[in-house]
């Protein structure tokens, strides 16, 4: 449950809009292989300039996996309040109706952890020593929960590994369609011992009575673009993810349980000089169905310097941005609010 007074509620209010719905485009991955490879990542290419938003299909991580952890996640955010706060660790594990330190509030609860690069999650990033499963198995064998066994943090790890070379191997088809090399030239930064990879697990309940009969909806997720290079997106298959085209027009995505959405962040854009767009999203809450989405987000190192690639730096050799790091850059997004456009206090 996400219990907002009143006049939080009011501030989160969307006036009610039907936006039209968005034209994604498809990217096969399981095509992504001899004669079809180079259509694949042209296609992917045309889809990160355009709209910089995609799903794929055809991606081999396994749906038995993915249903898995999703029932995982929505039996933990069925728990008793005081249950899931025992697992808050600001700005790590769970966390309701404050996105991020500036002041945004949205219809959400949530889990958002840090990965190793291999997709497990370190002990000290993951406050879930009273996560119910551990608790409940602790006792039942009488041990201390210094190292519980917890179901929902097993599968999330694999799903965080399976996710992370689906990325890796997204990246990599990036690189080939813009025909830089080499080929690891950008999942190599996801790949890395100290990449900065992390996952959120969001659980939107479903809108509250009065403001559906009301016409109104509420802001899940106010709109932001991602910082990361790439996000990993999927939901369980309910509305509520809506992105805006260049001229600012918000589309809805249309739901898709089984494929995978696929986010240019901030870095991605910068690496590609501006040629790969960071795609504007939110998440509205109109439903009286609750919408879980996982997210995986592919960082970089904290001291990785980020610049365009000299490669794409075009004829007259421009660079958009100046160098940053990693770090300076997700200081300065930690700051402010999500709608903020945090790259304009890079560029050239
Ligand atoms: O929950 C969603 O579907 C999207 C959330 C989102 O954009 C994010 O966590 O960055
Ligand atoms: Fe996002």
């Amino acid at each position: 449950m996400v219990v907002l007074a009143k006049a939080e509620l009011e501030q989160i209010a969307l006036p009610a809009a039907q936006p039209p719905m968005a034209h994604v485009r498809t990217v096969d991955l399981s095509a992504a292989t001899g004669a079809g490879r180079a259509a694949a990542a042209r296609a992917l290419v045309a889809a990160c300039e355009e709209q910089g938003f995609f799903k794929v299909t055809g991606h081999g991580v396994p749906q038995g996996l993915v249903r898995a952890v999703e029932t995982a996640a929505a039996g933990f955010f069925a728990l008793p309040p005081a249950e899931k706060e025992a697992s808050a660790g600001m700005p790590l594990g769970y966390s309701s109706k404050q996105i991020g330190t500036g002041g945004d509030l949205g219809f959400i609860e949530y889990l958002l952890l840090c990965l190793t690069s291999a997709g497990t999650l370190p002990a000290a990033s993951f406050p879930f020593s009273a996560l119910p499963c551990a608790a409940a198995a602790a006792a039942a064998a009488d041990v201390s929960l210094s190292e519980p066994s917890c179901p929902l943090r097993d599968l999330l790890e694999e799903y965080a590994a399976a996710v992370r070379r689906m990325a890796c191997g997204v990246l990599e088809l990036m690189a080939e369609g813009l025909g830089i090399g080499p080929v690891d030239a950008f999942s190599r930064l996801v790949t890395d011992a100290d990449s900065d990879n992390m996952l959120r697990v969001n659980h939107y309940p479903p809108a509250p009575r009065p403001e559906l009969q009301q016409g109104s909806l509420l802001t899940g997720f106010g709109e932001h673009t991602d910082p990361q290079i790439i996000s990993v997106l999927r939901s369980n298959g309910t509305s509520g993810l809506e992105i805006a085209a260049r001229d600012g027009a918000w589309a809805s995505v249309p739901p898709d349980a089984d494929s995978f959405f696929i986010n240019v962040g901030d870095t991605l854009q910068v690496l590609t000089n501006g040629r790969f767009r960071s795609v504007k999203h939110r998440v509205v809450v109109s439903s009286e169905r609750s919408r879980v989405s996982i997210i995986f987000f592919g960082g970089p190192p904290p001291g990785q310097r980020l610049a365009p690639l000299p490669q794409l730096l075009g004829d007259g050799g421009r660079s958009r941005y100046r160098e940053f790091t990693w770090k300076e850059y997700k200081s300065s997004s930690h700051r402010g609010r999500l709608v903020d456009d945090r790259l304009c206090r890079f560029e050239n």
